[in-house]
């Protein structure tokens, strides 16, 4: 199924847009089953959305206590470590709505149960452990052992990695388990978890957010046939629904079949 793409004027704008439609996914979602399941993702982007959806008159439409709540990818680092995406979640969004706290799944910190042991630096056994959790909350309608989740969103990186997946990484190249250790991650820090690609393609709907003229490159190589392995942005997809959501400097140098100039 190929992709869609939006385009805003900027990215701000884009985040007040991607803001609205998730909120309108979310009850939706909620009417429709009871509750709902995003994936969140870090990044300026994935914050960006955060904090406008923070400050979206409609917020209050969502049913807070009725949201599941998973992460994509975590830089592992310690518990509270300001460069970590759940962290960055929590200011941009999360400690301001009544969440159940039973229903936030972040991703393991660095320090406590998976600190750095005699086995490694502790980010394969979080995976393992992150893993499970995804399992144990995978129910008999969904397709392995991860849950469908309704909306799954991605950063997209200037080199078109999404969630900790990089490009030719072995990561990116995980065919069987869900969750990964990374570990030498080309951008800062090298340790991290990530979802792999085939989770990454369990949800009903997967949203990759690009904005800014850093992205532009990235959106066009990914968009116009490139591998996975090579441009792990390109193998990000939905169940349902592939979504780019992108400003204008972002989709500035996508083929003109997928985005023609606007006319004059
Ligand atoms: O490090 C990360 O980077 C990507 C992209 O971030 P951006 O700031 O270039 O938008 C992000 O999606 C990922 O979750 C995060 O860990």
């Amino acid at each position: 199924m190929a992709p869609q793409l939006v385009v805003h004027r900027d990215k701000e704008l884009m985040a007040q847009a991607a803001a609205a439609r998730l909120i309108t996914k979310i009850v939706d979602a909620q009417a429709a089953r009871g509750s709902a399941s995003v994936v969140l993702t870090g990044g300026r982007n994935g914050n960006g959305l955060l904090a406008a959806l923070s400050s979206a008159p409609a917020r209050d439409a969502v049913d807070w206590s009725r949201l599941d709540l998973w992460w994509g990818d975590e830089r592992f680092l310690p518990e509270g470590d300001p460069e970590r995406n759940y962290t960055q979640a929590r200011a941009a969004l999360l400690d301001s709505v009544p969440l159940d706290p039973a229903r936030v799944h972040p991703m393991p910190a660095s320090d406590g149960t998976f600190a750095k042991g005699a086995d490694g630096d502790g980010a394969d056994a979080a995976a393992e452990a992150y893993a499970a959790e995804l399992a144990a909350a995978a129910g008999p309608e969904d397709h392995g052992p991860v849950p469908t989740f309704d909306v799954l969103m991605l950063g997209v990186g200037p080199d078109t990695h999404v969630a900790s997946l990089f490009p030719e990484s072995p990561a990116v190249r995980e065919t069987d388990r869900t969750v990964v250790g990374v570990h030498g991650a080309p951008k800062p820090p090298p340790t991290r978890v990530s979802l792999t690609l085939p989770a990454i393609r369990s949800a009903r709907e997967v949203w990759l957010l690009a904005a800014g003229e850093d992205k532009a490159k990235a959106a066009a190589i990914a968009l116009s046939g490139a591998g996975e392995v090579q441009a792990p942005a390109a193998g990000a997809y939905g169940r349902a629904r592939t979504l780019w959501l992108l400003d204008a400097a972002a989709a500035s140098q996508l083929p003109r079949d997928l985005y023609p100039p606007a006319s004059p």
